[in-house]
């Protein structure tokens, strides 16, 4: 038996944090802007988060370095949740909290963007990454839900989704990060 209910419900939840996230077009569009500032200066986009932020990660790296849709130069984008090897000597050598600062480290430099993505806020290895890429001079953006958490207040830019629940602003996120592609693919590059 399909719970049509619940069907019905994820539908509702997701049209009603859909409505209030439009609310948040002009803080897309200045994300957009320091995405395409970032890339029009020969800097590169980091982009990292946990789970299916990871997965997101992943996917946003993907639309620049591949293309979103128009056909056009690949853009410079990397997502620091893809290389286990990375991913497990930091965590097991140094702990789990460092597993995207210390790629930005090794990775980022002054005038680069990190795209940090966590639906709490409070994921401490994002934060953490945060904190890293702000003090080498890397511009960020946060992508993140509840009332921001503590990286609301380490991001140039925040895309704070108003919702509670994790697969709703997940999913605001994916549409948000999709503009964005839209707003850099629709420039001359
Ligand atoms: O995709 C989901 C839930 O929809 C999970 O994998 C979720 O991403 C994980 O629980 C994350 O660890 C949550 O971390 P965060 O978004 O609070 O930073
Ligand atoms: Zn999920």
């Amino acid at each position: 038996m399909i719970p049509n209910d619940l069907i019905l419900k994820c539908f509702e939840e997701h049209e009603n944090v859909l409505n209030k996230t439009k609310m948040l077009a002009p803080v897309i569009e200045e994300a957009a802007a320091l995405c395409a500032h970032t890339l029009q200066s020969g800097n590169k986009i980091l982009v990292c988060g946990n789970g299916g932020s990871a997965a997101d990660s992943q996917h946003i790296a993907a639309e620049f370095v591949g293309r979103y849709h128009n056909e056009r130069k690949s853009l410079p984008a990397i997502a620091l949740t893809t290389d286990s090897s990375i991913l497990t000597a930091v965590g097991n050598d140094y702990d789990f909290d460092r597993v995207f600062s210390r790629q930005v480290s090794g990775l980022g430099v002054s005038g680069d963007l990190l795209w940090a993505i966590s639906t709490s806020g409070n994921s401490k290895n994002v934060n953490e990454a945060l904190k890293t890429a702000r003090s080498k001079g890397l511009k960020t953006i946060g992508f993140t839900g509840h009332e921001g958490g503590l990286m609301k207040s380490l991001c140039d830019v925040a895309i704070v989704v108003p919702a509670d629940v994790t697969a709703r602003i997940q999913e605001m996120h994916i549409l948000c990060a999709h503009i964005i592609c839209q707003i850099i693919d629709d420039m001359e590059w």
